[in-house]
């Protein structure tokens, strides 16, 4: 049977990224992998056709999807609409709707990039740390949550950060399993000496771990963590923690693989469904320009075939396609260096399509 794929260009660069990632899945099909892609509106896009960022069109392709590919969603243009219309609520739908709660950041560094990185290249050196990011709780669906007046007159902002001890046991599980096919080492990331939640996640992982006697577990505190990944990044194996300290850790740790335009991602439920997006946003300042990195959006497209069709083979040949354009030399802006040959998106793809 068919693969079926569900596309979400999404906003500013997400047209153009995905284009390439669908041009690299194409040489797969064409080799015989039988996929269909269907595409539909997510985010701004959905909102000026549909009036709704994650509109019933889009539910309905992707409920009956086993995969969804999407690049990326917001923009300034809608800034002012009304909260639930916003294009990140329709990113924070969908993820629900699909119970997408155990996101997989993987921030790696390819040897050609060692001088990109932010950080010396004999500190990234065979840098691979897995990121575990809890994606459905926290204070991203915490209720109550919004901006009031209280009693006093005075206006204010709130968020509820909670999680139920069931999130916890099966994001803890999840990362336990991964550190088990990895180094063994797992360090669960929390802010415990201050927050409830998070020694109460701490407690919880810490009762799990009991399941897992040969995974060395340790614990950090956020504002550490953010810290050691620029001292010392090659300390990680797998890191696991809650959904608002995942978002910003992940954008840091992709610059230690030389820029946010290398962060793939997979968001995956209890089945194999998994939605596949590169970890940065819609990049407004360089949209339709073909500057964008297409490497994220098409390493996340590898990701898909590895975790929701077990297609480890489809996988590494886009990951060494990959790893052939940029031996070759060849970089979009955001990871360009002198003596490299700077590239457009488009380009980029047809050099990752040549090498397939
Ligand atoms: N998953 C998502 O859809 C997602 C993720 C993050 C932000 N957003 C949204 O995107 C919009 C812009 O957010 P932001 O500016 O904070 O973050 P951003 O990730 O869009 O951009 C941050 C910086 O990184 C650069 N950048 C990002 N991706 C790049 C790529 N592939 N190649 C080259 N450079 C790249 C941008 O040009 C910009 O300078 C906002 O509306 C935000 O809410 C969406
Ligand atoms: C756009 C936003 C809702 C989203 C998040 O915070 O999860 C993004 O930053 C990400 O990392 O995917
Ligand atoms: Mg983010």
């Amino acid at each position: 049977m068919a693969l079926n794929i569900a596309v979400l260009p999404g906003d500013g660069i997400g047209p153009e990224i995905v284009a390439q990632a669908l041009r690299v899945l194409e040489v797969l099909k064409k080799d015989g992998l039988d996929m269909t892609f269907t595409e539909a509106p997510l985010g701004g896009q959905a909102y000026d056709q549909y009036g709704h960022p994650y509109p019933e069109f889009t539910q309905k392709i992707c409920r009956a999807a086993d995969a969804v590919l999407l690049g990326a969603v917001g923009g300034p243009q809608y800034d002012t609409l009304d909260r639930p219309l916003r294009p990140e609520r329709g990113l924070l739908a969908i993820r629900k709707d699909l119970g997408l709660f155990a996101n997989l950041r993987p921030a790696v560094l390819f040897p050609e990039l060692a001088n990109a990185s932010t950080l010396k290249p004999e500190v990234v050196a065979g840098l691979d740390i897995m990121i575990v990011r809890e994606l459905t709780g926290d204070v991203y669906f915490g209720q109550p949550r919004g901006i009031r007046t209280n009693e006093e007159g005075v206006r204010e902002g709130f968020n509820t950060m909670i999680y139920s001890e069931p999130e916890v046991r099966r994001i803890a599980h999840v990362a336990f399993e991964i550190a088990m096919k990895r180094g063994k080492k797992l360090c669960s990331v929390d802010k415990a000496n201050v927050l409830e939640t998070t020694e109460f996640w701490k407690e919880i992982v810490i009762d799990v771990a009991k399941e897992y006697p040969e995974v060395e577990l340790s614990h950090m505190y956020v504002d550490n963590a953010a810290m050691q990944l620029i001292r010392n990044p090659k300390q990680f194996d797998v890191m696991v923690t809650g959904n608002i300290f995942g978002d910003i850790l992940s954008d840091e740790a992709s610059m230690l693989t030389g820029s946010i335009g290398m962060l793939a991602s997979a968001s995956l439920n209890e089945s194999k469904q998994g939605l596949y997006e590169p970890s940065h946003g819609s990049a407004p300042d360089i949209a339709g320009k073909n500057l964008a990195n297409p490497i994220a959006t098409i390493l996340s497209a590898a990701m898909m075939l590895r975790y929701s069709f077990d297609n480890e083979a489809a996988a590494t040949r886009i990951e060494n396609a990959v790893k052939k354009v940029l031996a070759a030399g060849y970089r979009t802006g955001d990871i360009y260096e002198e003596g490299t040959k700077r590239v457009s998106c488009s380009e980029m793809g047809d050099q990752i399509v040549a090498a397939m």
